[in-house]
């Protein structure tokens, strides 16, 4: 009802003011955003582990506490982004409320979906101690895992091809969705991927150059380059290892992955199984012999999976 549909403001971490659905709630205003889905509700962890922790609550319609304004204010643009371009309603497509908690542990250095929620440290020395949801790209990686987690088709196992299939998938859609460049973490003073250049942060961007390895779940956030670098083909062309690849704009590229996401991939899908899978998806979406399934085969041999 109306009492619901108060319009919250708050300042995000680097200074700009937001404004934002709220609710009242036993007196006070809360984040608590009930026109999207099931809803879309930001905790605070206060530091502590145990999560979702406490709703973050205001005595007036202004938030103080940066780090919860972005969580909650980019947790709505991307569920936007969600149904506006995929027609998908929050992340498991039931309007399921999409939940964030922020302040996780002590000078955290990461970010993470848990299975059921949004995760955000408060950074470090490493990124000037800047919150990890100050970046829309953070928050669209974070709930992609949810997006795929809950495909019953794809699950993607966090480990090895599977994982790092997992973990491109999320930096490709949130380059969608953040769009004005290629990079991973630009917004919270942490550039650690860049999907046109993966082998400037590290990452391989060929399969002769995969990296068998026990760190890190078997290299997810390494090997992921790999698959970045196909989708920043297919999105913006160019030739890579004397392959040429016509791009076809980062729209229909997302549009690909994200249904190779839903329908195409299993839990177990290997580098191999994701480029069956995006051809499947462009066939499907595009038609057979089309540019775009042209394009998906090309940028996948450019980064050598055939
Ligand atoms: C706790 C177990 C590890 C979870 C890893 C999460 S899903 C993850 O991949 N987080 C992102 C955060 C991110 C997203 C976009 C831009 C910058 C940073 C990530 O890449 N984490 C790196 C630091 C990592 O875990 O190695
Ligand atoms: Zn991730």
């Amino acid at each position: 009802n109306s009492a619901h549909h108060v319009t919250g403001t708050g300042r995000g971490v680097h200074g700009d003011t937001k404004t934002f659905e709220v609710s009242s709630y036993q007196g006070q205003y809360v984040l608590w955003d009930q026109t999207r889905g099931g809803g879309i509700q930001t905790y605070t962890a206060n530091n502590g582990s145990s999560i979702p922790g406490y709703l973050v609550a205001s005595r007036t319609t202004t938030f103080n506490d940066p780090a919860a304004v972005d969580a909650h204010y980019y947790a709505a643009k991307v569920y936007d982004y969600y149904k506006n371009v995929h027609n998908r309603n929050s992340y498991d497509g039931r309007g399921t409320s999409l939940v964030s908690t922020v302040h996780y542990g002590r000078n955290y250095m990461n970010a993470f979906w848990n299975g059921r929620q949004m995760v955000y440290g408060d950074g470090g020395s490493q990124n000037g101690y800047t919150p990890f949801s100050a970046g829309l790209d953070v928050i669209a990686h974070e709930m992609t895992h949810g997006v795929t987690s809950s495909s019953d088709a794809s699950q993607l196992i966090y480990r090895n091809q599977s994982g790092a299939l997992n973990e491109a998938i999320s930096d490709i859609i949130a380059s969608d969705v953040d769009s004005n460049d290629w990079l991973m973490g630009e917004d919270i003073n942490y550039v650690i991927r860049d999907l046109a250049n993966p082998t400037r942060y590290n990452q391989p961007d060929h399969m002769s150059k995969y990296v068998n390895t026990t760190q890190d779940n078997g290299g997810v956030h390494i090997n992921s380059g790999i698959i970045n670098k196909a989708a920043y083909l297919m999105a913006d062309g160019g030739s890579h290892y004397n392959v040429t690849v016509q791009g076809i704009g980062r729209a229909k590229m997302a549009k690909i992955f994200h249904k190779a996401n839903l329908d195409y991939l299993y839990s177990n899908s290997d580098f191999s199984a994701a480029r069956s899978a995006c051809i499947q998806a462009a066939t499907a979406l595009y038609g057979a012999g089309s540019q775009e399934v042209q394009t998906v085969t090309n940028a996948f041999a450019a980064v050598g999976i055939h």
